[in-house]
């Protein structure tokens, strides 16, 4: 009121009064639903009616920032590889695929990939009647020629890479390595392995030779770069190793990163052109947190970082590459990352009962 009077010191009946009155009160007005607005964009996870009219359940409002000139990009390879939370990705693109009635490569022998350990060839791809394919998602061994021979020469390749340290723990699990190494009375198996690496491997691969071990033992040494293609006698040779890296730094636009998923995704977004929501996910083939073997010390950390001396190399190079692509997308970046945090975690509790959710991993 003191305010009031101290603007207004004209009596109250007179026209300057009404006037500044009218003007006072249609600026307070504007502030007012200025300020409610603003309090609605600040808290989105309060406001759940507010997420779902910005996020918009029938698309008719974009949720990035890609710009309105590209054009949704809907050719893409995505490069599997293993333990790298690939599954997840593969689902996001899968929807994508499935939403907007596209066509995808599918494994010939209609088995869920494409022919793994074997380099990929395009006839390892279902028939496809002479059209080109959208979507390939499935695991596969990169293989360049032959996967640009399938795709068409507009595809985007996408690959995901892990913390090789946590890649091969998950690997060292899932594919129940210490059972087939004989190890499962030891407290650590992991830890077992490490005491003579290249020898127990070399009796596996003896055995491997023979036909009576399981492919999965090319994960056990560089299992994502074996993924992306490293010939295992390159293994060894860092100049070919960087070779290695250079082709692929050539060929995938973008690599994502396990360990920073929502970033991940924002930055698959933009390369792709497509709407944030189209990158929303649940997280899928997760173990349940007691089968995961978190006493790794830094002795063992620094023992598999040098086994897979090579997949250290790929991962510390995309490292980099993936925070100069987030310095160069300026500072919408972290407001993007906050809202498909938002909308997954409005999603979570929409959809999910509360507890774990796990695969046998
Ligand atoms: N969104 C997200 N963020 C972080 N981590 C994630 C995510 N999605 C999957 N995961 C973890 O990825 C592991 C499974 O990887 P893949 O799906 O590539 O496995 S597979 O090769 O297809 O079997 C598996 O790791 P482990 O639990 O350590 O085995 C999952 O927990």
């Amino acid at each position: 009121m003191a305010i009031f009077m101290k603007w207004h010191p004209a009596s109250p009946s007179s026209p300057i009064f009404s006037r500044k009155f009218l003007v006072a009160t249609v600026v307070l007005i504007i502030f007012i639903v200025y300020v409610s607005n603003l309090g609605k964009m600040m808290s989105v996870t309060d406001d759940k009616a507010y997420i779902q009219y910005r996020t918009g359940m029938g698309k008719t409002e974009k949720f990035s920032t890609t710009p309105d000139t590209c054009q949704p990009k809907e050719h893409v390879l995505f490069l599997k590889t293993h333990k790298t939370g690939s599954s997840t990705i593969t689902n996001i693109l899968n929807r994508y695929g499935d939403f907007h009635n596209l066509t995808f490569a599918l494994p010939q022998d209609g088995f869920f990939n494409f022919f793994w350990p074997l380099s990929f060839e395009s006839t390892f791809a279902a028939d496809l009647k002479g059209k080109t394919p959208n979507i390939f998602s499935n695991h596969a061994r990169w293989n360049r020629k032959s996967m640009t021979e399938l795709m068409g020469p507009n595809a985007v390749f996408i690959t995901i890479l892990r913390n090789p340290v946590s890649q091969f723990e998950s690997t060292f699990s899932y594919m129940e390595f210490a059972q087939l190494l004989g190890m499962t009375a030891s407290k650590n198996p992991l830890a077992t392995f490490f005491v003579d690496p290249t020898n127990t491997l070399a009796k596996l691969s003896d055995l491997s030779e023979s036909g009576s071990v399981f492919p999965y033992l090319n994960l056990l040494k560089n299992g994502q770069f074996f993924d992306l293609g490293l010939e295992k006698e390159k293994y060894f040779t860092d100049e070919k190793i960087k070779e290695a890296i250079n082709e692929i730094n050539e060929s995938f636009p973008l690599v994502l990163l396990m360990e920073y998923f929502d970033e991940s995704l924002i930055l698959l977004a933009r390369e792709l052109c497509w709407d944030n929501r189209d990158v929303v996910y649940f997280k899928l083939n997760q173990r349940k947190s007691s089968d995961a073997n978190t006493n790794i010390s830094n002795e063992l950390a620094h023992k598999i970082r040098q086994w897979n001396r090579a997949d250290m190399l790929l991962y510390d190079y995309f490292n980099r590459t993936f925070w100069k692509k987030v310095e160069k997308f300026g500072n919408m970046f972290w407001i993007n990352v906050h809202s498909l945090k938002n909308y997954n975690k409005m999603l979570e509790e929409e959809c999910l009962l509360p507890g774990e959710y796990f695969a046998k991993a």
